[in-house]
Formats: C-alpha cells, structure tokens, sequence
C-alpha cells in the first residue's frame, strides 16, 4: 500500500463546492439502509453502554436506525415481540456460537422475522459468520444481514457473496479498544482509509464502526463509501445512555465499556476492551440534532442538496495537522 493511502480521519479535510442551496435546511442527510430510510446515517454502537430497549424505542418512534445488543440473549426474542407490536422495526444482534443458531430456529419457528440483524464477532472474516449468514438467510430470508466486523477488502466481498446485505468494517479504532495494543492487528490509526478500501470492493452498504471523535467524522466516513456510520463513546454520555452516571469533583460522567472488557465478559478471557468514563452530555436528542445540522452544513460545503453529494468531494490529507493546535 502506497503511504499516501494511510490516513485516518484527523489527517483529511475535504474540499468545498460551490454551494447550491439558499439554506442549510434545505440539505437533505437522510439515507435509505435496508428496508428503512432514516434521518441521519448515523447508528448508536450495539453495547451495553449504548443502546438499551427505552432507547431503541425512542429511536425507532423519530426515524433513526438502532442495532440492540446481544448481551442479554435471553431477552431478544420478547424484545422483537414488543417492537413489532408497536408497530416498529426489530433489529437485534447475534453471535456465532451454537446457540445462536438455535436462536435464529426458534425465531423461525415462532414466524418471528426481524427487520435487521447484525452479526457481531471481533474477527467477522470467518467461517463461523459465513455459517451464520447462510443460516440466518435459509430460516429468516427476510431479514436484511448485516455482518461484521471486518478489515479488508478481500471479507467485505466473501461476507457479501455469502448473502450478507451489509458489512461493517472497523477492528479496533474504538476508544473502547485494546486490540491493537493486545494483538498488533487491526485498522486502529487508519480506520478511514481501511473504509476507503473496503468501500471500492463492496457491492453492497457498509458501516463505518469506531473512530468517530467529531461530528465532521460523519461526513469524512460518508466521502469515503460508508452508508452508516457506528457510534459507541460519542453516544454514551447521554440522559437515556444505560451506563451509571456518576459525578467526581463536581464533574458528571456515564460510564462506558468495551463489549469485550473484563467488565463485560465477567472474566479476564480474551480480553480487547477496556471500561472508561465519557463526559455527561445531556439528552441525546440534541446530540442527534446537532450532527444533522452538521451533516447539512456539509452537504452544503459539498455543493450539493443530499447525503450523498457527499460522496464525490475531493479530499486532501492533511497529515495530523486539523486541529491547529485547537480543540473544542
Ligand atoms: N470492532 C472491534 O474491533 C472489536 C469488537 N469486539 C466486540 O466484542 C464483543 C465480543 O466479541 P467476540 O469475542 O468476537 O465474541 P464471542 O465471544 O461471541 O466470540 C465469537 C466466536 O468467534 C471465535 N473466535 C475465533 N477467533 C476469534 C478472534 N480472533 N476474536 C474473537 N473471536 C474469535 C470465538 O471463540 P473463542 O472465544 O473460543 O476464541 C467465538 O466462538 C462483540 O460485541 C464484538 O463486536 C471485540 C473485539 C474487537
Ligand atoms: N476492540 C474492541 N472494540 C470494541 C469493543 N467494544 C466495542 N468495540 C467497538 O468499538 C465501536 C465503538 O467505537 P467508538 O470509537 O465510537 O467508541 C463499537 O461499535 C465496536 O465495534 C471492545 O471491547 N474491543
């Protein structure tokens, strides 16, 4: 790989148009993803500390795309009951194991079809997944899969040709994250030129997942292929977030941890997650709002009047130099 194409998302800024709407309102951030179009491209990371079942709520009832968890296994089969009694879309997460195919049957034999679900496992590019793909699509056709994560080209188009319906690329960029400094593997430091390699190989959307650290990180993900964007530290802060809020020196924090911490897995086995604290931020409706309005500011910058105008900027890289010695 050439240097010119390692780069992450603090070392490009991407380059205006000439701008095209009278107002930023009139920018257009919404993205169809799977059988749902939704307000923003952007979904909460499926963690613990992330998603709960009042927020999935919450998010389906104004339009945005939710992953739940998969760490509460017993619960997901009364948590696609309840949603879909309420008339919203189910999209749940699953592992690999044995167990989680018997899930997938019991789902069947139940007609209980989910409108998403997210195969989720730290090393996505594996026999065990592609199993999972064919097995989830022989029991539940319907439901659009979306397998992960992966770090390469070369697995987006393997999980793609074995009947996944989306990918989700990132190993390692979380702020959660010990993988690289565990295994020395992953896309940890250049998860947006990974993106960009991924993207030029798939056929079908992707997800970006980890790395996300400012709300221009959504639309630099957008230029670079992505059609969903995860976001796990930047959404844990909020009122709804299910971490514990705890306030030191005056100060308030929610706490955050990786999905496979220590904290997590209730033992020190094959850990690559770390537990931390992220600031309070209030509710995550403003959160929300603001990298909408965001998103149309640079739908605007992009000389266009959809998200994916985006998509077709030019970019310069900027090695490590954005932030001008400033922070916000
Ligand atoms: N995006 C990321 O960078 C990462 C995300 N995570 C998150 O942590 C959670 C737990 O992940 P995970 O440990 O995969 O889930 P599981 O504990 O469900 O493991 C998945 C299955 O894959 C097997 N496996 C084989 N090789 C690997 C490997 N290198 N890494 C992981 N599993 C392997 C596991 O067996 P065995 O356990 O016996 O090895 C297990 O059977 C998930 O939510 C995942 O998304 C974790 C790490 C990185
Ligand atoms: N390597 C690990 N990655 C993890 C773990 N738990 C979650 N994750 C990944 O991080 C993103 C969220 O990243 P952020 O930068 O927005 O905070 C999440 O979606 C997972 O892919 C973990 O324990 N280890």
């Amino acid at each position: 790989m050439h240097p010119a194409e390692v780069f992450d998302y603090e070392d490009i800024q991407l380059i205006p148009n000439k701008c095209i709407i009278d107002s930023r309102s009139e920018a257009d951030t919404s993205i169809e993803f799977g059988p749902h179009r939704f307000k923003i491209p952007v979904v909460p990371a499926n963690m613990e500390t992330v998603i709960n079942e009042p927020l999935a709520v919450w998010l389906a009832q104004n339009d945005y795309f939710y992953v739940m968890h998969r760490f509460q296994p017993a619960d997901r089969r009364g948590f696609i009951e309840r949603m879909q009694a309420q008339s919203l879309f189910a999209s749940i997460s699953v592992g690999v194991k044995e167990d989680e195919h018997a899930f997938i049957d019991e789902l069947a034999a139940a007609n209980l079809t989910p409108d998403y679900i997210t195969i989720d496992i730290a090393h996505g590019h594996s026999d065990a997944v592609i199993r999972m793909i064919h097995h989830i699509k022989e029991k539940l056709p319907t439901s659009f899969v979306i397998a992960g994560n992966v770090g390469t080209p070369e697995a987006v188009r393997e999980l793609e040709n074995a009947g996944a319906d989306a990918t989700k690329v990132g190993i390692g960029p979380g702020k959660a994250c010990i993988t690289k400094l565990k295994t020395g593997f992953g896309t940890g430091g250049w998860q947006l030129a990974a993106l960009r390699l991924c993207a030029k190989a798939a056929r079908k959307p992707i997800i970006a997942d980890g790395g996300i650290r400012y709300n221009g990180d959504i639309a630099k993900s957008i230029r670079f292929g992505a059609s969903m964007v995860m976001v796990g530290s930047m959404l844990a802060g909020h009122e709804q977030s299910p971490g514990n809020l705890l306030t030191i020196d005056g100060r308030k924090f929610k706490q955050y941890w990786g999905s496979a911490s220590e904290k997590q897995k209730g033992a020190y086995r094959n850990v690559e997650g770390k537990q931390m604290l992220v600031p309070y931020r209030g509710d995550i409706s403003q959160t929300l709002h603001a990298m909408q309005e965001d998103l149309q500011s640079s739908i605007s910058y992009a000389g266009g009047r959809n998200l994916l105008d985006i998509r077709t900027v030019d970019y310069v890289i900027v090695k490590s130099s954005i932030m001008n010695g400033d922070n916000y």
